[in-house]
């Protein structure tokens, strides 16, 4: 999975310097800038979320596939835009790896009381 999205990635900061907005989907979301780029991360999310329930009352699985690769894709285009590098999230989840959220959670409980 790394690799489709490090290819995907690396099509999205080519397409930034695209002028081609007309045959670029890609192009047409950065030159439309970022409130029309985070206007779709919201609506994808709204549909995944939406999609995930239907799956739970007996709807599609492939649906909810759907969904999550546009939301994946239109954050991916966000991330891209902003010069955010993939990696750099790939990062941040590797150092969090192995670290329980619920300890992590109650560890900033404790931070906070020293302040
Ligand atoms: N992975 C994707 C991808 N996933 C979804 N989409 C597009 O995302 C768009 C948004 O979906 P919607 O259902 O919201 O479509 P819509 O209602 O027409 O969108 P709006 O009018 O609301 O903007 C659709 O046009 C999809 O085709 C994608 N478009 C491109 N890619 C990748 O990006 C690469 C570059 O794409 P281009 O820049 O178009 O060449 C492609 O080769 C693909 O690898």
């Amino acid at each position: 999975m790394n690799d489709i999205l490090q290819q995907l990635a690396a099509i999205l900061e080519q397409r930034k310097a695209c002028a081609e907005a007309d045959t670029s989907y890609v192009a047409s979301l950065h030159q439309k800038g970022l409130n029309k780029i985070l206007e779709k991360v919201g609506e994808e999310a709204t549909e995944a979320i939406i999609a995930a329930k239907e799956l739970q009352a007996g709807g599609s699985r492939e649906a909810l596939v759907g969904e999550v690769a546009d939301l994946w894709f239109h954050s991916m285009v966000m991330l891209s835009h902003l010069d955010i590098d993939p990696d750099e999230i790939g990062a941040c989840l590797a150092a969090r790896f192995g670290i329980s959220g619920l300890e992590e959670k109650a560890s900033r409980g404790q931070q906070g009381k020293h302040t």
